[in-house]
């Protein structure tokens, strides 16, 4: 099939040649213009406008966006809208919101444009040699895009979840999932850091990777960690995030549903980007006034 593929980096280089390494033809775009030059080398059709993009595409055109998720993608989707024709599809690949996604569905769909969003988790090297795709959407558009989905992702990794947003509803919460996974794998990996004893923690990993309950990609990417930094001295604790979490939190929430793990993950995410907080003088300040219990002055 012929693809579209705007937005070239670390996660769309790669779908783009896992696009063509399954035979797929795709035209690429992105607006940093090395990065064009090199999916060219690669073997795509690397174009610098997004209309020489829709130009080089046959009928029925396939349109992937994989970029950062939020305005830029109703800048891009009004962009295109001057060249889009009724029939074409555009696929939202990135981790936009699903709220955002219904509301582009349904504008799309009233210009006879079909609109799909996938949710695509498995990291740079997913993209590359597999991915794990969930796709929401009409089925009349998502049917011609099976066989598509199926070869960027690994065996039984890709699901086309049903209605329009819910491709990326199940990313969020996928990514709610992974933040209390990571919390817990750091907070356990802190536990032994205090301890009194000098362990390996590659070797704590590697050998937690075979055959503990806990084995798990997100362990042997903590194993990968360590053997390239063994106390992790090189780098600061501070943890950013896009928004997922934040997204899951809130949805759960509106829903009633408690999701205490994820939300103190996504709390300590945020405290992690601050050095010292009034908060924390202020209950200093107040232990010290009911109990006279010290404080650390500055
Ligand atoms: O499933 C995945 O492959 C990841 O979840 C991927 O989508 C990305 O690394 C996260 O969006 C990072 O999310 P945070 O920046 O919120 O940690």
């Amino acid at each position: 099939m012929h693809i579209g593929f705007i937005g070239l980096g670390k996660m769309g280089f790669n779908l783009v040649k896992n696009l063509m390494d399954h035979g797929h033809t795709v035209v690429g775009y992105d607006i940093n213009e090395t990065l064009v030059a090199e999916v060219r080398t690669e073997g795509a059709q690397g174009v610098n406008s997004l209309e020489d993009l829709y130009k080089n595409l046959p009928e029925k055109r396939v349109l992937w966006l994989m970029i950062p998720a939020g305005p830029l993608v109703d800048n891009v989707i009004e962009q295109l809208l001057a060249f889009m024709q009724p029939g074409d599809v555009v696929i939202d690949g990135g981790n936009s919101h699903y709220k955002d996604s219904i509301r582009r569905h349904t504008y799309l769909k009233e210009k006879g444009i079909g609109f799909l969003d996938c949710g695509t988790s498995g990291g740079i090297s997913g993209a590359l040699s597999g991915a794990c795709t969930m796709v929401g959407g009409d089925p009349d558009v998502i049917e011609p895009l099976n066989g598509v989905f199926q070869d960027i992702s690994v065996k039984d990794g890709y699901l086309y979840t049903g209605a329009a947003g819910s491709g990326h509803f199940t990313k969020m919460v996928h990514n709610g999932i992974e933040y209390g996974m990571m919390q817990s794998i750091a907070e356990g990996f802190e536990v032994l850091q205090k301890s009194q004893f000098d362990l390996d923690f590659e070797a704590v990993a590697k050998m937690w990777n075979h055959g503990s309950v806990i084995r798990s990609w997100l362990m042997e990417l903590t194993e990968d960690a360590f053997s390239k930094d063994a106390k992790l001295e090189s780098i600061k604790g501070k943890m950013f995030s896009s928004g997922e979490g934040k997204w899951t939190l809130e949805t759960a929430l509106d829903l009633g549903v408690p999701t205490p793990v994820i939300a103190l993950s996504l709390i300590m995410r945020y405290r992690s980007l601050q050095d010292d907080t009034f908060t924390g003088k202020v209950v200093a300040a107040l232990r010290n006034e009911f109990g006279g219990h010290a404080v650390e002055k500055k």
